[in-house]
């Protein structure tokens, strides 16, 4: 077991559900609970720790509603904030989300000065901005879970389309966390062959929709919120990377400094992780085709920073 101490901040349905994983796993030793919900918090931090138990691992889950009890982190992931209902894009969530995520580096950042900032709160590209414009902190420190999630769902509905024999999918989602994301869809291989070759235009435009539009779908069918066990999984394997300082590579939200031709901006894109967070921004040969739509899913995030800006000059978020 690791002496490791990891915070969620927002212990709702993801938040709840990464502690669960957490807790069971033995990654870490204590996993620290933050929301405004205390007695809804107090609760999951019993039943989680009891999960713990029932694997015979000492984890202990504690419930913090003080700045000194929330402290000395590894890895902190944000989760605090509304989720979408029916009929409601990522960018409805702008204004409110901000103010969250920003409060929160006002409560824990101090006590927590080598924390991993995690950003999982939506719209995700522009929390990762705001996070970042807050912190002040480097590129390495604060992040988003999005792209691995985004990922799942590619294999998920390519995986549907598959009527061969395989071992392995090899595939990744760049772009923002939006139905403008990009699916590299020319770059997949099942095992070693190109999934293009596969299967016929159809089946591929249909693995595209399903993908750009997969959290739109569970949205719809749960109707009071948002998915929750894949996107606390992703974070999971993304907190579990860090800690064994695996190098493994996931798709992140990162603030780009001249990596496919964009600055100062975050996007998602793969990236190895470790001990220190973000080790390396990696650089794909992308085509023509494949630029313009980055291109095309950046101007998401560009509107919605804009937005942010618009309105911090009018109100002061
Ligand atoms: N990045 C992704 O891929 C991804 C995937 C799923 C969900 N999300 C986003 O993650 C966020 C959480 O989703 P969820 O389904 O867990 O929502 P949820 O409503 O179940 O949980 C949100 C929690 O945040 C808490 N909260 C609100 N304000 C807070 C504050 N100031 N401090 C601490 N806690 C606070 C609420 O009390 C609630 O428990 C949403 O914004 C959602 O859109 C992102």
């Amino acid at each position: 077991m690791n002496d490791i101490t990891i915070g969620i901040i927002g212990v709702g349905n993801v938040g709840s559900t990464l502690a669960f994983n957490l807790a069971i796993s033995g990654l870490c030793n204590t996993i620290l609970l933050k929301d405004i919900r205390e007695d809804f918090t107090k609760a999951m931090a019993l039943d989680i720790s009891q999960a713990a138990k029932a694997s015979n691992n000492n984890t202990k889950v504690k419930a913090c509603f003080s700045k000194d009890e929330f402290k000395n982190c590894k890895i902190i992931i944000i989760t605090a904030g509304i989720a979408r209902k029916p009929n409601m894009s990522r960018e409805d969530l702008l204004l409110t989300n901000t103010k969250i995520v920003k409060n929160i580096f006002d409560e824990v950042q101090e006590q927590n000065k080598d924390a991993i900032f995690i950003i999982v709160s939506n719209p995700l590209d522009t929390m990762v901005y705001a996070a970042l414009e807050k912190s002040k902190l480097s590129r390495n420190r604060v992040f988003g879970m999005a792209g691995a999630l985004d990922t799942s769902r590619f294999k998920h509905y390519i995986e549907e389309k598959l009527t061969i024999n395989y071992k392995n999918i090899d595939a990744l989602v760049i772009g923002s966390h939006s139905n403008k994301m990009v699916p590299l869809i020319n770059h997949v291989k099942i095992d070693d062959k190109l999934l293009i070759d596969i299967l016929n235009k159809e089946d591929i435009n249909y693995i595209l929709e399903n993908t750009q539009n997969g959290g739109a779908k569970i949205v719809e069918l749960l109707k009071t919120g948002s998915a929750y066990f894949a996107p606390a999984h992703c974070c999971f394997l993304m907190c579990k990377a860090i800690i064994t300082d695996s190098k493994d590579v996931f798709s992140c939200s990162v603030k780009l400094l001249g990596e496919y031709n964009y600055n100062d901006l975050p996007l998602g894109v793969p990236c190895i992780l470790g001990k220190n967070g973000i080790e390396e921004v990696l650089e794909l040969e992308l085509s023509k085709e494949e630029l313009d739509e980055l291109k095309n899913s950046m101007s998401v995030i560009e509107n919605s920073i804009n937005l942010l800006k618009g309105v911090k000059n009018e109100t002061n978020i």
